[in-house]
This record gives structure tokens, C-alpha cells and sequence, in this order.
């Protein structure tokens, strides 16, 4: 485990053999108790080479520094119901970043931006790649849960909800330094690719623990759908990002997300079948999205009453 990142960090390559052994083992058991406890860890050697991470980040970098008549060119069109493209938040809004937002390559409502030129093949191989690293882990907390094989990857088994975005924060100023408001994922799994700027924290037994940035680290977060499923079993931890003095940062968010009309509930295993109450009602995955973007479309005046998963909380 490296030390000094705050969460755990794996070796994910110990994962590309069949045999039993015990660096796997062990590997294994750091992300079942990540998972238990933060939600979050950290995975090296994912097989994205680190030059191909630095190069996105690059890419991105160069895009968010154009001014805004080049930026806004490619902002969603009028009333499209998802906002692939280009996002300012709004004056008002918490949160001080810019996006793009990106669905599966091939995606007809992508909008990706043309300058600099190779922006959207960068993304695009950059979404294909995520994607799979994300089949692994699926397959590992699979694993990890003590589901039959292969049960996550057959009721998750449309990727075209999958998303990714890739995030500008400004430093921080005299009025301000939240970057992103807490909050936690609502998909199955996240992956998020940060300079090292810093500024992503986690929290955990009501403090903020730093996910301190790691040369070529992808960090790793449980979302809501896995927390409801396991009956809180792995945990969907609530994050933010703190913008820091002086330093810009550069991120990207991959969703491994769940399609819109998968049921969404504690599964047997984790509640009747070794007498537990579920501590979750059911609910179909896209009416608990529509509440989450209406957060965001039309926010209420306190953070604290935005929709989370709690509002599926049985007491
Ligand atoms: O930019 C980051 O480091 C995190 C982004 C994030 O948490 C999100 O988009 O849900
Ligand atoms: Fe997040």
C-alpha cells in the first residue's frame, strides 16, 4: 500500500492472471475493506499507460484555456435533454468548474469540441479504455460481494448510460474555494483521472481525507447503485472537490453508470437471506436520475435538500 494517499492504493495488474496467488489475495482484500469502509481507493498498472493519461489531461488542459467564444461553440444545443458538450456552470451555482460532458463514442448527441484537433479521438479511446478497466472491477467487486459470477455483469449489461466528463476548476479566490459540492456518485462505479493539483477529498468517519494525487493512478469510487445492492455492504462515499490557491486543476470523471429501466434494490443475499431488514426501498434506476439532474436543473435554496439516496432510505 503506498503511503501518504490518504486511501489505500492497488496494484491492479496482479488481476490479469487466472492463478490464485498471494499478492492477488492481498490486493483483494485491500479493496473489499476499501470498499467497506471509504468507497474510494486508488488502482497503478490498470493498463492505461501513464503517457496516455498525461496527454488527456493535456488535451483538456488546452481546450478549457481557449476563451469562451471558441468554448461555447460546442455547449449543448437549445433544450437537448442531455447536455453532452461544453458547460459553464451558472454565475450562481456552488460550484466553480467547467465540463464536457461525453456518452459512449459513436453516441449521435455527442458534441465533442474540434480544437485542439485531436480532442475528441483522445476522448474517445480514453472512454473505450476506462470502460474496461471498469468490467474488471465490476468483476472484482462481483467477487468481493460473494455474488454468483458474473451477476453484476449480466444486470448491468447495456453500457450506452455509461458517461464520462472532463472537469476545469478554477483556483481559489477570496469568495470562495469549493470546487464541487459533496455529494455522492449515484451510478455503480467511478473512476476519476486528477492532475496533481489536489483538492479531491473523501469523507470518512466525519472527517475530510485528501486523495492525495499518484503519477499514473486512477481513483476508484463506489456509487449508489452498489451501496443500495449490498445493502450499504460496500459504501458510497460522499466526496467534494476544495479548489486550491493558485493552481488550477485538471480532472476526468468516468461513470460505469446502470441503464434507466434496471430495478434498483437490496438483494437477497444481503438482506432476507441472512435475516437483515433492508435498509433501502426499490426504486427504477431512472426516476432516482431525473431527481438527481433536477437537483442540478433546478436547485433547491439549501444544499442539504437536494435528493440523495437517502431519500430511498427505509428508517
Ligand atoms: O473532479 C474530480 O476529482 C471528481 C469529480 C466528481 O466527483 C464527479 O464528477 O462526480
Ligand atoms: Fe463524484
Amino acid at each position: 500500500m503506498a503511503k501518504n494517499t490518504g486511501i489505500p492504493t492497488v496494484d491492479l495488474s496482479v488481476f490479469s492472471t487466472e492463478d490464485e496467488n498471494e499478492a492477488k489475495k492481498k490486493a483483494f482484500e485491500t479493496i473489499f475493506q476499501a470498499c467497506s469502509s471509504y468507497g474510494f481507493f486508488q488502482i497503478v498498472n490498470h493498463g492505461i499507460p501513464v503517457e496516455f493519461l498525461k496527454e488527456s489531461l493535456e488535451v483538456s488542459r488546452t481546450f478549457f484555456h481557449y476563451p469562451d467564444d471558441i468554448k461555447l461553440k460546442y455547449s449543448p444545443k437549445p433544450g437537448a435533454p442531455l447536455l453532452a458538450g461544453f458547460n459553464k456552470q451558472k454565475k450562481n451555482c456552488v460550484d466553480k468548474n467547467e465540463y464536457v460532458l461525453m456518452f459512449p463514442p459513436g453516441s449521435n448527441f455527442n458534441i465533442y469540441p474540434q480544437e485542439p484537433p485531436q480532442f475528441k479521438e483522445q476522448s474517445e479511446e480514453l472512454f473505450k479504455k476506462l470502460s474496461k478497466v471498469c468490467l474488471l472491477l465490476e468483476s472484482i467487486v462481483n467477487e468481493g460481494l460473494g455474488l454468483p459470477p458474473d451477476f453484476l455483469k449480466q444486470y448491468n449489461n447495456d453500457r450506452s448510460w455509461d458517461f464520462m466528463t472532463t472537469l476545469y476548476y478554477f483556483s481559489a479566490t477570496e469568495e470562495g474555494e469549493n470546487g464541487l459540492t459533496h455529494h455522492e456518485d449515484a451510478n455503480c462505479i467511478t473512476l476519476v483521472i486528477q492532475d496533481d493539483t489536489g483538492g479531491l477529498q473523501v469523507r470518512k468517519d466525519g472527517e475530510w481525507i485528501p486523495v492525495v494525487p499518484v503519477e499514473g493512478a486512477i481513483v476508484v469510487n463506489i456509487g449508489d447503485v452498489i451501496q443500495v445492492l449490498s445493502n450499504k455492504k460496500f459504501k458510497s462515499a460522499t466526496h467534494r472537490v476544495v479548489r486550491q490557491k493558485g493552481k488550477e486543476r485538471f480532472s476526468y470523471a468516468f461513470f460505469h453508470n446502470l441503464h434507466g429501466d434496471k430495478w434498483v434494490e437490496p438483494l437477497p443475499k444481503f438482506t432476507e437471506e441472512i435475516g437483515e431488514k433492508p435498509k433501502y426501498k426499490g426504486f427504477q434506476f431512472k426516476d432516482y436520475l431525473a431527481m438527481r439532474l433536477k437537483n442540478k436543473t433546478h436547485p433547491p435554496s439549501r444544499v442539504e435538500d437536494e435528493i440523495r439516496i437517502t431519500h430511498y432510505e427505509i428508517s
